[in-house]
C-alpha cells in the first residue's frame, strides 16, 4: 500500500529517508527551516511547503508527520507541530531523543488526541542504499497504520541468510524494522544500540593502536621508555600495515562486520589519520546507556569503558592526571617529565 508521510529536517538523515520512501513510491511532504534542502527535494518529487502550517496543510488527514531534527530541538519541532495537527493525526520522531522524553511527550500529544512513535533509526549516510534499521514504539494500532512506510524505509531481506532455527513466515525482524514496545520502547532499544556502537569502536580503535605500535622495538630511540619501559625491544620488531589488516579481517575474520569495513575504509583514505586530531564527541546515547545500566544493576564494564574514553579524548580526564602527578611528586619527589 503507497502512503503519504510529511518529513521535517532534511538533512543527513532525512533527505535520504524522503528519496528512499520516493523510490518506494510513497508520496512526501517536505519541510526545513533551510529553503535549499527543500527545495532539493521538490526537485526529486517531494511537495515542497515553506512553514509548518503549510505542511499540516499539505498532509491528509489522518496525517503522519516523522521529524528527523537535531536531537536538542526534537521537542519543540514536535510542540510547535501539534499546533497544526488535528486527532487521530501522528508524529513520529526518528531522531536520537532520550526515551524518557518519549513518555513525557506521548502523554501530552494524547490529551489532544494526537499520536506519538518514537523510531530509533540506524543506518547513518549509507541507509538511501542499504535500507535503514528500524526501532519503534508506540501503540501498537498506530504503528500498524504505518506499516507499509517502515517496510520501505528498512533493509528488507536483502541477502541476509536466514538465521538457522527460524522457519515459517518472514517476520518484522528480519525485514529490518521491529516494533519494540510501548511509547520510548523504540528509542531504549536505539539508545543501547549506539551503547554497544561505542564499545565496538573502541575495541577496534585498540586493537589498531596496539597494531601501529608493533615496531616500537626497532625505534627505541623514539620511544619513550619512561612512559612505557620497554624490557623486550625484540618482541616489538613488527611494521604491519594496519591499512592492509583490516582488510584482510573484512574476510572472513571473527571481527569483520560494517563497522570493520568502514574502518578499513577511513585507514585506505589517510592511513596516518592526519585529517583528525582525535577529539571524540558523543551525542548523549552512551551516556543514557550506562545510566540505564546502573539504574538496572547490570554490569556493563565494556560500554563504560568507552564512553570514558571519549571524556578522556576530550581532555576531561585533563584534572585529574594533573592530581595523579601532583600527589607522586609529593610522595616520592618524582618531576613530571616533558612530553616524549
Ligand atoms: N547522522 C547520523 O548518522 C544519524 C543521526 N540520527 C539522528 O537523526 C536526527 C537528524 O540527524 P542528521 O540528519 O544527522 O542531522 P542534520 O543536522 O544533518 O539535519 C538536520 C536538518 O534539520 C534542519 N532543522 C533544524 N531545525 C529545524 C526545525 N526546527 N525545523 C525544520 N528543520 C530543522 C536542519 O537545518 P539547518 O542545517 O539549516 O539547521 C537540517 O537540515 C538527529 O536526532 C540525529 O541524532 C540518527 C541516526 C544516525
Ligand atoms: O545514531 C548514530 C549512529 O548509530 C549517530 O551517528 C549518532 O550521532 C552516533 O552517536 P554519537 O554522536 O554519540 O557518537
Amino acid at each position: 500500500m503507497k502512503m503519504q508521510l510529511g518529513m521535517i529536517g532534511l538533512g543527513r538523515m532525512g533527505a535520504n529517508l524522503v528519496r528512499r520512501l520516493i523510490r518506494g513510491g510513497h508520496e512526501c511532504v517536505v519541510y526545513d527551516v533551510n529553503p535549499e534542502a527543500v527545495k532539493a527535494l521538490a526537485a526529486e518529487g517531494a511537495t515542497e511547503t515553506r512553514s509548518l502550517a503549510e505542511f499540516a496543510a499539505a498532509l491528509r488527514p489522518p496525517r503522519a508527520a516523522w521529524i528527523m531534527v537535531p536531537a536538542g530541538l526534537t521537542g519543540e519541532t514536535v510542540s510547535a507541530l501539534a499546533e497544526h495537527f488535528a486527532p487521530d493525526d501522528v508524529i513520529i520522531d526518528g531522531g536520537n531523543s532520550y526515551y524518557r522524553d518519549d513518555i513525557l511527550r506521548a502523554a501530552s500529544l494524547v490529551e489532544r488526541g494526537i499520536h506519538y512513535v518514537d523510531v530509533g533509526t540506524s543506518g547513518g549516510v549509507f541507509g538511501l542504499e542499504r535500507g535503514f534499521c528500524l526501532m519503534i514504539g508506540g501503540e501498537p494500532g498506530v504503528v500498524a497504520r504505518l506499516e507499509p512506510l517502515f517496510e520501505t524505509i528498512a533493509p528488507g531481506v536483502g541477502t541476509i541468510p536466514r538465521t538457522p532455527g527460524r522457519t515459517g513466515e518472514i517476520t518484522q525482524a528480519e525485514k529490518g524494522y521491529l516494533y519494540c514496545g510501548p511509547n520510548g520502547a523504540g528509542h531504549f532499544v536505539k539508545m543501547v544500540h549506539n551503547g554497544i556502537e561505542y564499545g565496538m569502536m573502541a575495541a577496534f580503535a585498540e586493537g589498531f593502536a596496539v597494531l601501529d605500535k608493533a615496531n616500537i622495538g626497532t625505534t627505541s630511540a623514539e620511544h619513550n621508555a619512561e612512559t612505557a619501559p620497554l624490557g623486550n625491544p625484540e618482541y616489538y620488531q613488527y611494521d604491519l600495515d594496519t591499512t592492509a589488516i583490516a582488510e584482510v579481517w573484512r574476510r572472513g575474520s571473527v571481527v569483520s562486520s560494517w563497522l570493520l569495513d568502514l574502518t578499513a575504509a577511513a585507514l585506505q583514505e589517510d592511513p596516518g589519520l592526519t585529517e583528525f586530531s582525535g577529539r571524540v564527541s558523543d551525542s548523549g546515547e552512551g551516556r543514557w546507556t550506562v545510566l540505564a545500566a546502573v539504574e538496572e544493576g547490570v554490569p556493563a564494564h565494556v560500554l563504560t569503558a568507552s564512553l570514558y574514553e571519549r571524556f578522556s579524548s576530550r581532555g576531561e580526564g585533563l584534572f585529574a592526571d594533573k592530581l595523579l602527578s601532583a600527589m607522586r611528586k609529593q610522595f616520592g619527589g618524582h618531576a613530571e617529565k616533558p612530553a616524549g
